[in-house]
């Protein structure tokens, strides 16, 4: 639309479209069509005959190595991948964010799918429309749930939401596979009357249907029978009888007009010879007669160039908050990412403090050293495995409404890989701030407010370089339980290599390049400096006791050679040095940065192949 009031029409023909596969089988064989404003289409056919193929090659979707040729109008001006820009597409197979209730659900998708020109009133008012005219009131505030894992809305409502989140838009075209399928005749018939109403309107219509019948076949204005990849019948559906007779199959009296079409088109497996040549005897006629003519007329109509407008779509940044909200939303309604992820963290902070639990008197002694050595160690691995494994068990759910989604047009793959970063983020930081805050003061680290924020940053760091792994593994790999097996190895590798476990410095030259691959080394090497090096006062000369600080002091006494006197010597001992600080503090979050761009194009890639 140009404007409120001036509503867009769409004519849509297409012509001679051919589809191949790459082993040269023909899926489509020169099909040519054409429906118009306001009218209601149906695609029909046995199975196999090419209606699903057809509609995706109308819509570009789901045509992965398949070839093809012809062209698609809209307005007499060809259109190919823009057409997503005028249409909406409900999908047979309902997709949802199932934590979502229904109304959340519309106001996110109003924010991604309405014009920039809309204002939050406007699309406030558009929801209200869309939930009223789907019959949706009673179902507003009900979570959507997920079918087989969480109940939530009927399978009738999940239909009807499909058809609300398309209709936001009001383009003036619309798909749908299969609307029918699935649901009672009442509410099936319903749903073609719902888009009878539709295309009163002037929107034009194009869908795929099994089997209507007699009631529901009357309703549409136009329907197209195809048969082994060709056009068996377009136009009308009572001419389609006076066709059908013409071409010598009369339909029997109280017979389902649909059903008995589709039987006269379908290859019967006890005679597949004789009923291929039937159908394409079908096809032919059709070719020749009138009807055939009448259509040619009007795709000549059609091909005349009109306009076509499109509205300014929403700005980067609102799809970036409507999809970070929308993530933020099923974050805190996920209970095993907020609940389980914080009292682990709690749990785990109260064993660590407990267990290391600075028993140190006056002076820090040698076995105190040597615990917070180790505790700070365990700070990497608390930081970094719950956090990758974390993500991990949510990303690759996203993946199915991201690429119908994307290829729906709404957004693009950048708008989704930021939200989501961004909504883990809260989650993935403030659990480690928690767990540092508490275990801080029990394992007896140096009490100073500036050594303390710098252990809390190293830690955010250590945080995001694991969850920007976590998410690069995901983005990159095709299912969980590839980026599972994949992360262990690599995490095995990483803590191995990451300085307690072995001396860096000597590790052998084939292996010791992977400890600058990961946080291990950096964060590890940063606890150390930040807690015994930087001239802490605390570890001083003379500072550090030679003992073992137990009861017994006179037993424990530590041979000189083997004392620690200094931080300085506790850093070097570990053959980390000093000038890394900033290094390493720099570092990191480059690390990050480089880590999601490669999880970015990864992602990037595998939803553009998932067409
Ligand atoms: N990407 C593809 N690669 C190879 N063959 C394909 C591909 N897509 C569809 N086909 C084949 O093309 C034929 C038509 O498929 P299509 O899904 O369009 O039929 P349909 O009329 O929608 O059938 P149904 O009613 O069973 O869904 C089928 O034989 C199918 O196996």
């Amino acid at each position: 639309m140009s404007s409120s009031d001036e509503k867009q029409l769409v004519t849509l023909h297409w012509t001679d479209l051919y589809v191949e596969t790459t082993r040269k089988r023909k899926l489509l064989n020169g099909v040519s069509g054409v429906v118009n404003p306001g009218e209601l289409c149906a695609l029909m056919g046995a199975s196999g005959a090419g209606k699903t193929t057809l509609l995706n090659t109308l819509l570009r979707r789901n045509t992965n190595g398949l070839k093809i040729k012809g062209d698609v109008y809209a307005n007499g001006q060809e259109v190919k991948r823009s057409i997503t820009g005028i249409s909406g597409y409900v999908q047979q197979e309902d997709l949802f964010l199932g934590s979502l209730t229904v109304e959340e659900h519309l106001n996110v998708q109003a924010r991604m799918r309405l014009s920039a020109t809309m204002n939050a009133h406007q699309r406030k008012e558009r929801v209200k429309e869309v939930i009223t005219s789907m019959l949706l009131e009673n179902a507003r505030k009900s979570r959507i749930g997920t079918p087989g894992i969480k109940k939530g809305i009927s399978g009738g409502e999940m239909k009807r939401l499909s058809f609300a989140t398309a209709l936001l838009k009001q383009p003036p075209l619309l798909f749908c596979d299969e609307p029918t399928t699935g649901l009672d005749s009442h509410m099936a018939l319903l749903v073609v009357k719902q888009l009878e109403l539709l295309a009163a309107e002037g929107m034009t219509i194009v869908c795929t249907i099994h089997q209507p019948n007699p009631e529901t076949f009357e309703i549409f204005d136009k329907v197209v029978f195809l048969c082994g990849g060709r056009v068996a019948y377009i136009g009308p559906p009572p001419e389609a009888v006076h066709f059908f007779a013409s071409a010598g199959h009369l339909i029997p009296e109280h017979s389902n007009p649909a059903n008995f079409f589709i039987q006269c088109l379908a290859v019967d497996p006890e005679h597949p010879e004789e009923s291929k040549q039937q159908g394409t005897a079908i096809c032919d006629a059709f070719e020749s007669s009138d009807y055939y003519h009448n259509i040619e007329m009007e795709m000549e109509e059609a091909a005349k160039p009109r306009k076509l407008y499109s509205m300014p779509p929403p700005s980067v940044f609102t799809l970036i908050f409507a999809l970070w909200k929308r993530y933020i939303i099923d974050n805190y309604r996920n209970p095993s990412v907020v609940v389980s992820k914080f009292v682990q963290k709690a749990f785990m902070a109260i064993f660590l403090g407990l267990l290391y639990l600075d028993h140190w008197e006056t002076h820090p002694t040698q076995n105190g050293v040597q615990n917070l050595k180790g505790a700070l160690f365990y700070y990497i691995s608390e930081l970094t495995y719950a956090t990758l494994y974390g993500i991990q068990t949510y990303l690759p759910g996203d993946f199915p409404l991201l690429v119908r989604e994307y290829h729906d047009g709404i957004f693009p793959t950048l708008s989704y890989y930021l939200a989501r970063i961004f909504s883990y983020l809260p989650f993935f930081s403030l659990d480690g701030i928690i767990f540092i805050s508490i275990t801080y003061w029990m394992i007896g680290l140096t009490v100073n407010a500036g050594t303390f924020f710098l252990t809390l940053l190293i830690a955010l760091l250590v945080e995001l370089s694991s969850a920007s792994l976590g998410v690069m593994i995901c983005s990159i790999t095709p299912s969980y339980s590839i980026a599972v097996s994949i992360s262990g190895p690599i995490l095995t590798l990483f803590s191995i290599t990451g300085g307690i476990f072995t001396n860096v410095a000597a590790m052998p030259g084939w292996i010791s390049w992977t400890q600058y691959l990961s946080w291990f080394r950096y964060g590890y090497e940063s606890f150390i400096i930040n807690e015994f090096g930087r001239n802490n006062s605390r570890y001083a000369e003379g500072e550090i006791l030679c003992r073992i600080g137990t009861a017994n002091w006179t037993k424990s006494i530590v041979a000189q050679d083997q004392c620690l006197k200094t931080g300085t010597e506790v850093v070097e001992s570990l053959n980390f040095h000093e000038k890394n600080w900033y290094f390493n503090l720099g570092i990191m979050p480059i690390y990050v940065l480089v880590v999601y761009s490669i999880g970015y194009i990864g992602l990037l890639f595998r939803v553009q192949r998932a067409r």
